[in-house]
């Protein structure tokens, strides 16, 4: 097997608080090749952006990473100094932020301020390359050139969201990190980002994590999937694999979910929150083990160790391959 471009081996996260450190991802593994992409898909709070965030080295002045490695491109980034990081952030992994369309500045014409993101880390860069970039850049993320010199206020919040990805693809990097990055946009826009999404990351042969807690998006971009159930990963396989033989309950209540969604069972919600089961990580046991129906001592006592269904798809439970 090749070099990964990204190998995050048992990473574990934390928020200290006045009552102490707080786990909010528990020993996280998982790897992305390059033109690979790696959908995260959990509920709110299961600690998908936390992982985006110790990936860039952003985390909040309260969080650490209490272990684990991050190897990207050969180096471990959660052993670099903040100068070495610098070098790195923007320029290589980049990342696109939830609802970061409201983040432009009202009063800086769209075509300066992707220009800022190029020359600020590349300042050695020609004005003509720059000029090149730019335009390079608006035809792949679809938006005509003439809309250039426009304010953010003139466009779409679809638009501004494009401007958006085509400041974090303004380096070249090899990794981008999209965060909910249609979270805010209606349906149809949603649809058309996806699609520009999918198309950048293919044509420029990126990995890619794609952070969201819908499954069916999650699905439409990404090759992999790893389902996050309160900090901790508990499927990793491939789309086909986790949608067509989901091995967790948390999963199997998703894929559920997303195939029954169109005849909109009166049950449905219920049975979401039934499983909601959420939030930081628990000290012991499966967080399903409470209304798991094939929960055992075992799991009530400690999560489950993972169980490979194939080379590309593994489970943390202990029923996974027992049939359901
Ligand atoms: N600065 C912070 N201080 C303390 N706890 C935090 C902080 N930021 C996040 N947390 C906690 O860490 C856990 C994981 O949060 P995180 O934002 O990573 O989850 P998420 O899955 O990305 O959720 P969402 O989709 O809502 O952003 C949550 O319990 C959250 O409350």
């Amino acid at each position: 097997m090749s070099a990964a471009l990204l190998e995050v081996s048992d990473l574990s996260v934390g928020y200290r608080s006045a009552g102490g450190m707080q786990l909010a991802v528990d020993g996280v593994s998982f790897r992305v090749d390059r033109g690979g992409s790696l959908g995260l898909v959990g509920e709110s709070g299961c600690g998908k952006t936390t992982i985006g965030m110790a990936l860039m080295r952003l985390l909040a002045s309260n969080a650490e990473i209490v272990s684990g490695q991050i190897r990207f491109e050969g180096q471990d980034l959660a052993a670099l100094s903040d100068v070495q990081m610098r070098q790195i952030r923007w320029r290589r992994i980049s990342m696109i932020f939830q609802a970061a369309m409201n983040a432009l500045n009202p009063v800086h014409r769209v075509r300066d301020q992707i220009a800022e993101a190029i020359v600020v880390h590349e300042p050695n860069l020609s004005r003509h390359a720059v000029e090149h970039r730019i335009h390079s850049l608006f035809e792949l993320v679809r938006i005509p050139q003439a809309r250039l010199q426009d304010y953010p206020h003139q466009f779409s919040g679809g638009m501004r969201q494009r401007v958006i990805i085509a400041m974090a693809l303004a380096c070249n990097p090899s990794l981008i990190i999209a965060d909910e990055p249609t979270t805010a946009l209606d349906v149809i826009v949603q649809d058309q980002i996806l699609k520009a999404i999918g198309t950048f990351q293919r044509e420029m042969n990126l990995g890619m994590i794609f952070i969201s807690h819908d499954l069916a998006v999650v699905a439409d971009v990404c090759t992999h999937i790893g389902v996050m159930h309160a900090g901790r990963m508990v499927e990793m396989g491939l789309r086909e694999e986790v949608l067509g033989c989901p091995g967790h309950p948390y999963t199997k209540m998703l894929v559920g979910a997303l195939l029954t969604l169109s005849d909109a069972p009166a049950d449905l919600s219920d049975s979401a929150r039934a499983f909601s089961v959420n939030g930081p990580v628990s000290p012991d046991g499966c967080p399903q083990r409470v209304i798991c129906p094939d929960a055992t001592d075992a799991c009530r006592r400690e999560v489950a160790e993972w169980t490979e269904l194939s080379a590309t798809h593994r489970v943390r439970c202990r029923n996974a391959g027992k049939g359901s």
